[in-house]
């Protein structure tokens, strides 16, 4: 195993920049391979961690796993204990080194304050280390700030309203509602506002929580009969960042245990974030009193970036990770691919291996075509009928099977007329044509679906939105 670890580590050395490997990677302890059940055990030191390498590296670190291991391998993230040999990667003065005996330990537990620096450590280390254990108990990513996000007109009513909030917490937007499809920045963005204020130096009491974490720490503290615990933690902070709220569907107790958490916050003046996959009238499944407070503070749209703030954004990440692109270079790449920030990180990572592995010291078009050409072949080309099935699908989450079925309720109905009224704007396909392409309607059906959504779309400004974010998405 420790084999494999090692050149596990050696090529995402390849893949990822420095930065990433000394901050996600190296701390990382492999624990065991189960060869029974084909699982990985890696433990990461903190929390934050845990969930960031989960969220963004597992699927690398599978893949070649599966490849060494010659069978498909899980890999299985766990919180270091003071037993399992990953304790060198816990910092030892920082708080939650002493709260995660185990992962599910801290979970529910409001973090003790932080722990004294040692005896006769500088001024510099001393605040180092509080800045550290502060940042460890907020969870906030300290590379996500203002500075290096890049601004554009999908992003800067969203900008804006959070340097509004980060400079009057609790007073101007309360709470501010960020929303918008997968990979465009909104956990940047609230990370950025929870550094902004940590940095500040007032000792603002922040803590970032995706909303699955929240839901696990409400069935902890049912466990642990520990509520009283839970409550009094996150109602004594002074900023609630909560990310992915539509993971609260269906979940009642922790509704109910978010909405005493915000009433009481609000009351105190104290700020909250929330982000979203959609605006919050359109959440499902969540409790309609709380659906009405997430819209009493303000609610902002992020949007898929526009073809030259995605070429500015690729010019500032490989700025900042030291590869040398060319305006042309970035330019190819954002013209092909459009969906979203993530992707265009990935592809950065995928040429620049790419290069170095070739011995190509200059990224030039055609380098990008050939690293990138997975990639190209799925995006390529011009907007097809099924290409908007499949992302107007997406956007509804619905099957794309759908798109082509009889049944009729309106959850289905609907997108499927946007779906054929994109079809009709974006394509050259004619009425038959797009009948015949949605399970063999009649033209007269599409017709009706093109001059409705026409109609709606002029009368409601949030399927206007939506369906500006689906054009934005299919022509990039
Ligand atoms: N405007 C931006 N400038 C710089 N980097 C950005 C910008 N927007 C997004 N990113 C980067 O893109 C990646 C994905 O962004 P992020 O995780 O914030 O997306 P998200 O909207 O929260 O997506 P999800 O809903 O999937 O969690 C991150 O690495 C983030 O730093």
């Amino acid at each position: 195993m420790n084999e494999f670890w090692q050149t596990c580590v050696r090529q995402l050395e390849q893949d990822l920049p420095p930065q990433q490997i000394s901050a996600w990677i190296r701390p990382l302890v492999p624990l065991a391979f189960d060869e029974a059940r084909a699982v990985l055990r890696v433990s990461a030191p903190n929390r934050f961690k845990l969930d960031w390498v989960r969220k963004n590296f597992s699927h690398q670190i599978e893949q070649l796993a599966t490849a060494w291991y010659e069978r498909p391998v899980q890999v299985a993230f766990e919180l270091a204990s003071h037993g399992n040999g990953a304790a060198r990667g816990v910092r030892a003065a920082s708080a939650p080194a002493a709260a995660t005996a185990s992962a599910e330990a801290s979970a529910a537990v409001p973090p003790p304050p932080a722990s004294r620096p040692p005896a006769g450590a500088s001024a510099g280390a001393v605040a180092n280390a509080v800045a550290e254990a502060a940042n460890d108990r907020s969870r906030l990513n300290t590379d996500l700030t203002f500075k290096n996000f890049v601004t554009g007109k999908a992003n800067q009513l969203a900008r804006a309203a959070a340097l509004q909030v980060a400079e009057n917490p609790g007073v101007s937007y309360n709470p501010l509602f960020l929303y918008g499809g997968v990979g465009l920045g909104k956990t940047h963005l609230i990370h950025a506002i929870g550094n902004a204020l940590v940095a500040n130096g007032t000792g603002t009491r922040v803590r970032y929580v995706h909303a699955d974490q929240y839901v696990s720490d409400v069935v902890k503290a049912y466990q642990r009969k520990a509520f009283d615990e839970f409550k009094r933690y996150y109602h004594s902070l002074d900023l609630l960042l909560i990310d992915d709220i539509q993971f609260f569907a269906g979940k009642n107790r922790t509704q109910e245990e978010f909405f005493y958490a915000f009433e009481a916050m609000v009351a105190q003046r104290k700020q909250i974030i929330i982000t979203s996959d959609t605006y919050p009238k359109e959440l499902a499944n969540i409790d309609s009193r709380l659906i009405s407070r997430f819209d009493s503070g303000l609610t902002v749209a992020i949007e898929p970036p526009e073809l030259e703030m995605r070429v500015a954004i690729l010019l500032h990440k490989a700025e900042t990770e030291g590869v040398s692109m060319p305006e042309e270079v970035a330019f190819f790449i954002a013209k092909h691919l459009r969906s979203n920030v993530r992707e265009l990180e990935g592809a950065l990572r995928k040429v620049s291996a790419y290069a170095r592995f070739h011995g190509r010291e200059v990224l030039t078009v055609d380098v990008c075509k050939d690293a990138l050409k997975d990639l190209l072949s799925v995006s390529n080309g011009q907007i097809t009928v099924e290409n908007i099935q499949k992302t107007v699908a997406d956007f509804y989450k619905i099957k794309v099977a759908d798109m082509y079925s009889k049944r009729r309720p309106a959850n289905i109905a609907m997108p499927r007329q946007v779906a054929m009224y994109l079809a009709k704007e974006l394509t050259q396909k004619s009425l038959p044509e797009i009948g015949d392409l949605f399970g063999g309607r009649d033209h007269t059906t599409v017709l009706h679906a093109v001059r409705k959504i026409a109609d709606a779309r002029s009368k409601q400004t949030e399927l206007n939105h939506a369906l500006h974010v689906l054009e934005q998405t299919l022509k990039g």
